[in-house]
């Protein structure tokens, strides 16, 4: 029986995928949390001991903060356990930590672990690619107050899914946090902006707007589940894989 560790237990994330690893029939190791105390389950302990927690499961669950993301990938390397990393805020600098990790050991990184999200990036792309640039993209996200990164990791993975539809780099192209005088739209950019309040989950829509008519693609999530339950199916596939970098596609045959 495959047995999870969870980085950021103590989180609303954390909690919803130890719920879902038990309910799948899966052991939960423990957990780590910025604290380490704690339990996430009755005899499951809650450390700030990313190694030992690491040596314990077969595979790692990541769904901290980005500030911890080197001490996670050093302990899963030095114990040879693969990581499936959820956190998002991610920077340049932690992707090529990614990078580097993907040489030792199996790890999978995405903004959102959901189905729907993952064939709604595959629209986008599609979509992307068979309309020409004079067609606007524009993704819009919501999520609950407590949310601390924009845009969201699962904006910006729709974003990434529209610039390789078009051909283009996202970073040279994106358009983020308009305000006051800002000059007409770019050509070809892909603009972003991101709402905060009350308890949404995570509501996602990509515009794509021409003279005329515009073609609107969007996700609601209802709750965390629907990431839970991908995370559980996205690490258990995730512990059978070599060592390389992968995203939910291979894990959902998209
Ligand atoms: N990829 C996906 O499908 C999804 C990704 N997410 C992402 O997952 C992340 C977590 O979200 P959420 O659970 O809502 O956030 P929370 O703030 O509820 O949880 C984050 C947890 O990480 C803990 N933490 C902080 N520092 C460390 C550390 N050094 N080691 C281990 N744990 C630490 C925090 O502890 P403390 O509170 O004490 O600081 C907190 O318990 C976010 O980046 C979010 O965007 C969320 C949903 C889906
Ligand atoms: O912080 C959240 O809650 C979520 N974060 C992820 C993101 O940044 O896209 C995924 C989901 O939308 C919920």
């Amino acid at each position: 029986m495959t047995s999870i560790g969870i980085f950021g237990a103590a989180g609303r994330m954390g909690r919803a995928i130890a719920q879902a690893a038990t309910e799948a029939g899966l052991t939960v190791a423990g957990g780590t949390d910025r604290d380490g105390s704690g339990e996430l389950a009755p005899g499951v302990a809650i450390t700030n001991d990313p190694l030992a927690l690491a040596q314990a499961a077969d595979v790692l669950i990541d769904f901290s903060v980005p500030a911890a993301l080197a001490a996670n990938l050093d302990a899963c390397i030095a114990a040879n356990t693969p990581i499936l990393i959820g956190t998002t805020g991610l920077e340049g600098e932690h992707h090529a930590l990614i990078d580097q990790a993907a040489t030792r050991i199996p790890v999978l990184q995405t903004g959102n672990t959901s189905l729907g999200v993952n064939l709604l990036a595959a629209l986008v792309e599609k979509a992307a690619a068979s309309l020409g640039d004079d067609w606007d993209i524009e993704i819009v996200e919501m999520h609950h107050r407590h949310k601390v990164d924009a845009p969201s990791g699962t904006a910006l993975l729709l974003g990434e899914a529209a610039a390789k539809g078009r051909g283009i780099a996202l970073a040279e192209h994106s358009e983020r946090g308009r305000d006051g005088i800002t000059g007409a739209r770019a050509k070809g950019a892909i603009g972003f902006a991101a709402l905060r309040g009350g308890s949404v989950a995570g509501d996602h829509q990509v515009i794509l707007a021409t003279e005329g008519e515009r073609i609107e693609l969007g996700h609601r999530a209802e709750n965390r589940t629907i990431f839970a339950r991908g995370a559980i199916k996205g690490a258990s596939w995730l512990a059978g894989q070599p060592v390389g970098r992968y995203d939910m596609k291979g894990v959902l045959g998209l």
